[in-house]
């Protein structure tokens, strides 16, 4: 079998045309512009082209962009000064502190003290509770991303064999609580699981999101499966360029999936539209607007 390519790319397109669409309503009928701040602390290379690529999207789709780069010695004071003046600011409706912060910051302090009505990552301890007893809540943007492809290609999900590999706050466990929402059968996997190959050959869906390039092989996927790959390691190439790959080693593995990301082009572009969706389904929420269909969980 040969895959069909889950074009993220193409769908992430779609998805910011919604909210565009979205966006113009709210303003024509409501005068309200959503509004994204993103922080970033340091100067992390790679950190900064995605918010440079958040920035240009989110002006794009017709919503307010800030961007706070802090030096990367900054105090946790300043730092939580910054975030307690952005949950004041009436014309912000949602906050994306770049993860990871340098080591002196206490990352769980600083994100759980953002607002959570304006945690559009949905990584606060409230947004992760509601979440995990299927209250509304704010979804993390990249498992929200996958999720919304695996419905797209599926249409019901229910009783189908998932395999996340991979069990951090940001993508691991945030992508199995969705999973189980929509009546998977789920199973999360990590660096201690015995027996990976075996556990992931189970799987009608994988979601792969370990940070090691092309870890999945082929000979590990059930034939028809459908594979979702999180990961993004940038590799040198045998000529000294590098260039970008997933988890998962994408010329063995669509031999044998049903359905398959691509690395780049999947996930990523997915992250950034749904980031957007949040944004506006928080300045929706905050202003007792009644939210769009479709662009959250
Ligand atoms: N496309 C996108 O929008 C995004 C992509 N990413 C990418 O996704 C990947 C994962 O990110 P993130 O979740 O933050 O990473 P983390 O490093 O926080 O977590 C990695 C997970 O993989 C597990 N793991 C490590 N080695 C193995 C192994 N040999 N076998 C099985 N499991 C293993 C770890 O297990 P343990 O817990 O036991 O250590 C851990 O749970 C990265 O490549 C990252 O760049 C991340 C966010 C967004
Ligand atoms: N608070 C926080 N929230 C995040 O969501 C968050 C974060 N911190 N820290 C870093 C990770 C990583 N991440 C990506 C988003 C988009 C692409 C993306 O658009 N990638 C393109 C390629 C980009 C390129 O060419 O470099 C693609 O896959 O096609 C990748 C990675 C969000 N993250």
């Amino acid at each position: 079998m040969t895959a069909q390519v889950i074009d993220g790319k193409a769908f992430a397109a779609e998805v910011r045309g919604k909210v565009a669409e979205h966006v113009k309503r709210l303003k024509d009928k409501h005068d309200l512009v959503p509004g994204l701040a993103v922080v970033l602390v340091g100067e992390d290379p790679a950190s900064q082209v995605y918010v440079r690529s958040k920035g240009k999207q989110t002006t794009e789709v017709g919503m307010k962009s800030v961007e706070h780069k802090l030096d990367v010695d900054t105090s946790e004071a300043d730092l939580l000064a910054l975030i307690d003046k952005l949950n004041k600011d009436e014309s912000i409706h949602g906050i994306l502190v770049q993860l990871p912060l340098p080591k002196h910051l206490d990352e769980d302090l600083v994100i759980n003290s953002i607002d959570p009505a304006k945690d559009v990552d949905g990584f606060h301890i409230s947004n992760v509770g509601l979440l995990g007893t299927g209250q509304k809540s704010m979804v993390p943007c990249t498992p929200l991303g996958c999720l919304m492809m695996l419905r797209e290609h599926h249409g019901s999900l229910s009783g189908m064999d998932a395999v996340v590999i991979g069990r951090s706050n940001i993508v691991g466990k945030p992508m199995a609580q969705l999973l189980l929402g929509d009546s998977c059968t789920v199973t999360i996997a990590h660096s201690r699981t015995k027996d990976l190959a075996d556990v992931v050959r189970r799987a009608d869906i994988v979601v792969a999101a370990v940070g090691r390039p092309e870890m999945v092989p082929g000979d590990w996927i059930k034939e028809g499966a459908t594979v979702i790959d999180v990961g993004i390691n940038r590799i040198e190439k045998d000529d000294g360029k590098t260039k970008l790959v997933g988890d998962v080693d994408y010329a063995s593995c669509e031999e044998r999936a049903g359905a398959i990301t691509p690395v780049p082009g999947g996930v990523g572009p997915m992250t950034i539209a749904c980031l957007l969706a949040n944004t506006l389904t928080a300045a929706c929420r905050a202003n007792g607007i009644e939210e769009p269909e479709g662009l959250t969980a």
